[in-house]
């Protein structure tokens, strides 16, 4: 599957919590676009990586389960989230939890890994319209996106939002831990020597500290309608 380089993209890159994920989907459903959730890849990665008892440290090892990678995104027949399959097996809920995106952001630093994935990421762009949330999605993958957003919170705000979500699904966390983990995350996303987590220089960046999600989805598609 190659992409249509005509075909626009609207990027959404930010930090962990930002509300990448929650707008992307939004926004593509409102726009009815394609939604490429890149991080989904990198947290595959890192799955097949501890189904293989690999060391997250062993880029050969990894560069080839990201060549191999196996993933298809299936909508829910019911409306609900768009299930994972990795290898055949749903590991949509595998790859949601705190420890897979710390996999993911250890197998992302790893050049050989991100080349991987690069065609992959290229053939989510499709008529009509593709939204690609990510951390490189403005910067590396569609630097000719004709609309590009970096969306930003505070850290405390991000953990706070973080903590409610894991809370509502009955999991016992702590919001200082989940605070550090983020703050981790984000320093080794946006330190890293390749497509580290930074704006584009023409993004948009939009702090959604205070503001609801609704606000946030007007924003991004004013953005996109100009
Ligand atoms: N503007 C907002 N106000 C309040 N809560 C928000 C806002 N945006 C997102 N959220 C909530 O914050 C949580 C995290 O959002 P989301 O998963 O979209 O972030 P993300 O940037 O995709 O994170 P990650 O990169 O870690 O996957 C979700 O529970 C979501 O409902
Ligand atoms: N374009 C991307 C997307 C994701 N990553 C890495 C870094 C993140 O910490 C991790 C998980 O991403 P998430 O699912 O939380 O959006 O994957 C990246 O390097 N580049």
């Amino acid at each position: 599957m190659t992409g249509h380089a005509s075909v626009p993209v609207l990027t959404i890159d930010g930090p962990s919590g930002s509300g990448k994920g929650t707008i992307s989907r939004q926004v593509a459903e409102r726009l009815g676009w394609h939604l490429l959730d890149s991080g989904a890849l990198y947290r595959a990665v890192g799955y097949v990586a501890g189904l293989e008892g690999l060391d997250l440290t062993d880029a050969d090892a990894l560069t080839r389960c990201a060549r191999e990678l196996k993933i298809r995104f299936v909508p829910a027949a019911d409306g609900s989230d768009t299930r994972i399959i990795v290898d055949g097996l749903d590991a949509t809920d595998a790859l949601r939890t705190e420890t897979a995106g710390a996999a993911a952001s250890a197998v992302a630093s790893i050049p050989g890994v991100r080349a991987a994935l690069v065609d992959l990421q290229l053939g989510f762009r499709q008529p009509p319209g593709l939204v690609a949330d990510g951390r490189d999605m403005g910067t590396v993958i569609f630097p000719d996106a004709p609309t590009k957003v970096f969306l930003t919170a505070s850290a405390a705000e991000r953990a706070a939002r973080r903590y409610k979500q894991l809370k509502d699904k009955g999991l016992d966390v702590t919001l200082e831990v989940l605070q550090r983990e983020i703050e981790a995350r984000d320093a080794r996303d946006a330190s890293r020597a390749v497509a580290p987590l930074k704006p584009a220089p023409d993004a948009v960046v939009v702090d959604t500290t205070g503001m609801p999600i609704a606000t946030v989805v007007e924003k991004v598609l004013a953005l996109v309608r100009h």
